[in-house]
């Protein structure tokens, strides 16, 4: 039988998602109180703290790392956790939850801190771009465009979401990329390149269906540029599981990819908007995090 943590320490971000997160640690009290675990709660304070909390959390022989939050804040909590010990835990309160929602995590507050108290340390892959990790998805194109445009709004959420997608479709141009699929060049215009290690972007969206966290293979999304007239087509089938079978796009399993765009630009990590040059290089860590799961 797989060993559950006794010691956890919970990663707040404040600013995640909608929610207030000022009620979390009465919350996280009143279900661990039944327990004998031991915990600590800590808030970030900027972007970036929470790899710093998280390394804390590794020094101090802690068994699970919680993040509370969305997949960026994740990223900073996983990035301290990546080749160690303790588990990744997780309190979906961010905008999309992506990973959280591909590893059947409750998104409903109490039952994914009760879901902490059943659960036990499995690994998964996580993946690098330009040498900066990821763990749910990362992407070119338009979706990078999204990443960035959302990161700018005064408000979060699926409905600021939502219209950040609908806003920028409108004017949005598709650019021509090479690519190399483990060594297969391929070029074409995209509307975007998605680098999936989970199933979905969030809010179950699901750009790459088949992905899987442990096959140590990224899912390689090529979406075509696509007549407006699909657009309904397409959002079908990416909340229904089937946008494998959207005509315009292409999804081929791979572990080392190289893109180079028609100049550089922006890139989503999770979700998290960085600039980067023309020449990305993509790849896969099998085995290189524990997640607390069922
Ligand atoms: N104390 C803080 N002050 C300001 N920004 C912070 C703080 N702590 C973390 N952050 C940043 O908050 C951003 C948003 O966090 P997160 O991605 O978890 O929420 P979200 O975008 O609402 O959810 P999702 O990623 O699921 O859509 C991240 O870029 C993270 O670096």
């Amino acid at each position: 039988m797989k060993q559950k943590p006794e010691r956890f320490f919970f990663i707040i971000n404040p600013i995640a998602g909608v929610r207030s997160k000022e009620d979390i640690p009465r919350k996280i009290k009143e279900v661990f109180s039944g327990s004998e675990k031991y915990y600590e709660i800590a808030f970030t304070k900027f972007k970036g703290h929470a790899t710093e909390l998280a390394q804390e959390a590794v020094n101090n022989n802690f068994d699970a790392v919680v993040a509370v939050g969305g997949d960026g804040t994740i990223n900073e909590v996983a990035t301290g956790l990546i080749g160690q010990t303790p588990a990744l835990g997780i309190i979906p309160l961010g905008s999309g939850n992506g990973l959280a929602r591909h590893l059947k995590v409750p998104i409903h507050i109490q039952n994914s801190i009760k879901y902490l108290l059943d659960s036990a340390p499995v690994s998964i892959d996580h993946c690098r771009l330009n040498n900066l990790p990821f763990f749910c998805t990362a992407g070119v194109g338009f979706d990078a465009l999204i990443g960035k445009v959302f990161s700018e709004q005064k408000t979060r959420g699926f409905s600021t979401y939502l219209k950040t997608v609908i806003t920028e479709y409108k004017s949005y141009k598709c650019e021509t990329y090479k690519i190399s699929l483990d060594g297969k060049e391929i070029e074409m215009e995209a509307f975007l390149l998605s680098f999936a290690n989970a199933s979905q972007y969030g809010n179950n969206v699901f750009i790459a269906p088949q992905a899987s966290l442990q096959d140590g293979y990224i899912d390689v999304c090529m979406m075509h540029p696509f007549p407006s007239s699909s657009l309904l087509n397409l959002g079908f089938k990416l909340f229904t599981k089937k946008v494998n079978k959207f005509h315009y796009l292409d999804i081929i399993k791979a572990k080392n990819i190289e893109i180079e765009r028609e100049s550089s630009g922006p890139v989503h990590l999770d979700g998290e908007p960085v600039y980067m040059d023309s020449r990305l290089k993509i790849s896969i860590v099998p085995n290189s995090l524990r997640v607390l799961s069922i």
